[in-house]
């Protein structure tokens, strides 16, 4: 007789768009989310005998996700949203052990009119994608995991890649100078609670940027995409001293020097690709901490 195993069951609602306006006065205050539900639960009897009692659907989660977004009265930060969310599921239904809540943020950022903000005025600004990660659990346990993605960032100059292995394979040149171009994925999990999360996002991002960036007009070649991204996270765990762990995925986008035809490349024209692409990861935690995954 075959004997099957259940190791692994968890359900949820993905992609659960929504926006959400707080109103001051007549200033207002604007999110959009995209969120994503999941709960572990007590259900192996749906999947064993196709019976779906104590089930808390996913469309009953897809309603909450809006529910939960009325419920913050005061203007949040998507951690704490999802945090109240992932609580929600737990607290209110039995057979919920654990809820897992992914949310992404899209970059709508209030519009300044002559310098000055405008009360109700937004425009989509940069490219990066806020996100959370939240978990709870029925102890208690709460891991809040914060993060971005398509951060799309760029230098053209400052940027090396020498001393490689060479083997019968290897046509690639060394460069002490070249474009280093990448489409940066960061999550960083809490240790605790930041006083405010707004803040610790701002000054990881900045952590981003600086490493990558390196100083400017100071001339310090980074000899890889390995060592920038160590560098980032190390920001990052400085900046924000409630992270523990970092994880970088940096996908190094090729700008290939170019000879046009009759002339030959003068630091001046590349050829533009996006694949294939060189991809770096990384997870960087204070010592004695364990890594968290990419979530
Ligand atoms: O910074 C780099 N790291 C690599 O691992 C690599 N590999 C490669 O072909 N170019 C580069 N650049």
């Amino acid at each position: 007789m075959a004997t099957y195993a259940l190791p692994l069951h968890h359900h949820g609602k993905s992609k659960v768009r929504l926006g959400r306006v707080w109103r001051d006065g007549t200033v207002h205050h604007m999110v959009e989310w995209n969120v994503n539900t999941m709960i572990d639960s007590d259900m192996e009897h749906a999947f064993l005998n196709g019976d779906n009692t104590g089930m808390t659907a996913t469309d009953t989660q897809k309603n909450t996700v809006y529910v939960v977004a009325q419920r913050m009265s005061q203007k949040c930060t998507i951690e704490q949203y999802a945090i109240a969310l992932a609580q929600h599921f737990v607290r209110t239904y039995p057979l919920v052990s654990k809820a897992k809540i992914y949310v992404e943020q899209k970059p709508w950022t209030r519009v300044q009119q002559s310098g000055l903000p405008h009360d109700h005025g937004f425009a989509l600004q940069g490219t990066e994608v806020r996100t959370v990660y939240v978990t709870y659990d029925k102890a208690g346990t709460l891991d809040v995991t914060a993060g971005l993605k398509d951060l799309s960032l760029l230098k053209t100059t400052q940027s090396g890649y020498e001393g490689f292995l060479r083997d019968q394979y290897t046509l690639l040149p060394e460069t002490n100078d070249r474009i280093m171009a990448s489409t940066v994925t960061c999550t960083w999990k809490y240790a605790a609670a930041p006083a405010c999360y707004d803040a610790a996002y701002a000054a990881a991002k900045q952590g981003l940027l600086d490493a990558f960036l390196g100083p400017g007009a100071r001339r310090r070649v980074q000899p890889s995409v390995q060592y920038t991204l160590y560098d980032m996270a190390k920001n990052i765990l400085d900046r924000v001293p409630t992270s523990e762990s970092i994880f970088l995925n940096m996908p190094n986008l090729h700008f290939i020097p170019c000879n046009p035809v009759g002339s030959s490349f003068n630091n001046d024209v590349y050829v533009a690709t996006s694949e294939p692409h060189g991809n770096i990861e990384a997870v960087i935690t204070r010592k004695g901490i364990a890594p968290h995954c990419k979530l």
